[in-house]
Order: C-alpha cells, then structure tokens, then sequence
C-alpha cells in the first residue's frame, strides 16, 4: 500500500459476503466469507487460480450481482454513516452504480458504431448529463488516457491497447470512486500491458481513485501497491499484509 493511502478514509468495506449459484439441485458456493477494506485513492491488485472467486467479487462490488449475504458498506461523499449498498432497491443502485463505479474488462466492449468521443460520453449521456457537459468530461478523460487525437476514430480503427484505453477513459468520464477493472489487459501483449498498467497506476495517483484490478499478471500485479490473494472463494493474504505474487502457483493464464 502507498504511504498516503495507508491513513486514508475508507472508501468500501465488505463484511462476510458470500456468494452461491444453484445449479439444479446442487449449490456452488462461490465466495465464502470474503472480508475486505479499500481506502479512498488505494490501488488494490486480486490475484488468484481460475475459479477462486475473484471476478464474482467485483460483480458484486459492483452491483452487478448480488451477494447472497454479506455487507458491501460505502462511506458516502465527506464521509459519515456508511450504507449497505445490498440494500438499495433497483432504482437506487442503477444511479448509485451509474455514479460510483467505473468498470473495465478484459474485452472492451465498446460499440463499434460508435467513435471514441462518443463511446466515452455513453455513461454521462445514459446518466442525462447534458451533452456539452458529457462531451467535456468525455474529452478531458481521453486526453489523460492519450488518446486526445483520436477522438473520431471508430473502434475498429484504433489498435488493442488504443481501443482499452477508450474503455478506460469511458470507465472515468463519470468520475467514479472506485475502478473495478476485471483482467484489463487480459487480451493485450506484453508490452501493451505494461502500458496500459502504467496508465492505471498514473490515473491512480493523478485522480485519487481507488482501484481493484484482477488480473493473471503476475509480473505486473508485483510492481502494484497492494496484493491480495483468493483462492476457493475466500482471501487468503492481503487484506492488511503483503503479499508476494511471485509465490502464486503456476496459473494455465499466467502468461496473459
Ligand atoms: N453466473 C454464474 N452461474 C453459475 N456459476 C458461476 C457463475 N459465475 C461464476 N460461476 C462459477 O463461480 C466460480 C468462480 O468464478 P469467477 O469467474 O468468479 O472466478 P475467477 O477467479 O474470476 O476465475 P478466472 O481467473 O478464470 O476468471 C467458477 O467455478 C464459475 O464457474
């Protein structure tokens, strides 16, 4: 962990949050008693064997999915009584997600119709940000990602690394506090990722967000501030200790 991001005020805590998924008769236990603290501008890294857990986690974070049980506690804006977002009816949470959470994933998904500009300004649009405004926010994002000459060009124009860093600057323009990024790079080469983790660690320190980036890196997820291991639904290490990715087994997608 940084040093300032040590005494920073919490940003979410998850209490005992347990996943199941019912298949017919049998229930798979996904996530069983997962604990743990993310401070406001803290970069956490989520490491761990295919299956542990670990992009179940961030769907629930990020109000994707719902925990079968558990708390997810964020401390509003300025701080004071945390809420639980578990308990937000539907309406609540889309505008909580739509405001709080920027999320990236492995394979972009933006629309291909659509060029970067207006890819980025999608969520604030969606949010009926007005369009002046969207555009600006949506420009401001692209230019610190680097992409501020690309602004017209569609997604089939622009390269991998191009293309994830749209999806980033998509993931920002609403502001979040919190990036959930599941394997970013996941689908880049090696030197792309180290490109792309650069960028996320600059938009760490630059913007004071907090980030929880699962990936299969394990050369990337060592030069992170924060490590943290699952494994069979629960954290095993890193939820206030170091941990040392290099021990981490053998993964079949450690090359990714
Ligand atoms: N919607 C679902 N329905 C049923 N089972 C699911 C569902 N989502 C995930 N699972 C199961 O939960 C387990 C954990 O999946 P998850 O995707 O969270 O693992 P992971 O650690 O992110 O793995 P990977 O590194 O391969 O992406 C897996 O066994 C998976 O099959």
């Amino acid at each position: 962990m940084l040093p300032s991001a040590q005494d920073a005020p919490v940003l979410v805590q998850v209490r005992e949050m347990y996943k199941s998924f019912q298949h017919g008769s049998r229930k798979l236990e996904v996530l069983r008693g997962v604990n743990l603290t993310v401070r406001s501008g803290e970069m956490v890294t989520i490491i761990g064997a295919s299956g542990a857990g670990k992009s179940t986690l961030l769907h629930c974070l990020g109000t994707l999915d719902l925990p079968t049980s558990g708390e997810i506690l964020f401390s509003p804006v300025g701080g004071g009584t945390p809420t639980d977002i578990t308990r937000l009816p539907p309406p609540d949470l889309a505008e909580f997600r739509n405001r709080t959470i920027g999320f990236v994933f492995q394979f972009h998904h933006l629309l291909p119709e659509f060029s970067a500009l207006e890819n980025a300004m999608m969520p604030a649009l969606i949010a009926r940000t007005p369009t002046r405004q969207a555009r600006e926010q949506a420009e401001e994002m692209l230019d610190a990602v680097g992409m501020s000459d690309r602004l017209a060009h569609r997604p089939g124009e622009l390269s991998g690394g191009e293309q994830q860093r749209v999806a980033i600057a998509r993931a920002l323009a609403m502001r979040p506090r919190l990036l959930l990024a599941d394997e970013p790079t996941g689908n880049l080469d090696t030197r792309t990722s180290a490109e792309v983790h650069e960028l996320l660690f600059r938009l760490n320190l630059e913007h004071d967000l907090s980030m929880l980036i699962v990936t299969h890196n394990m050369e990337l997820a060592q030069q992170m501030p924060r490590v943290v291991r699952m494994a069979d639904g629960r954290i095993l290490e890193g939820d206030g200790q170091d941990v040392d990715p290099s021990n981490e087994p053998e993964s079949p997608l450690a090359s990714e």
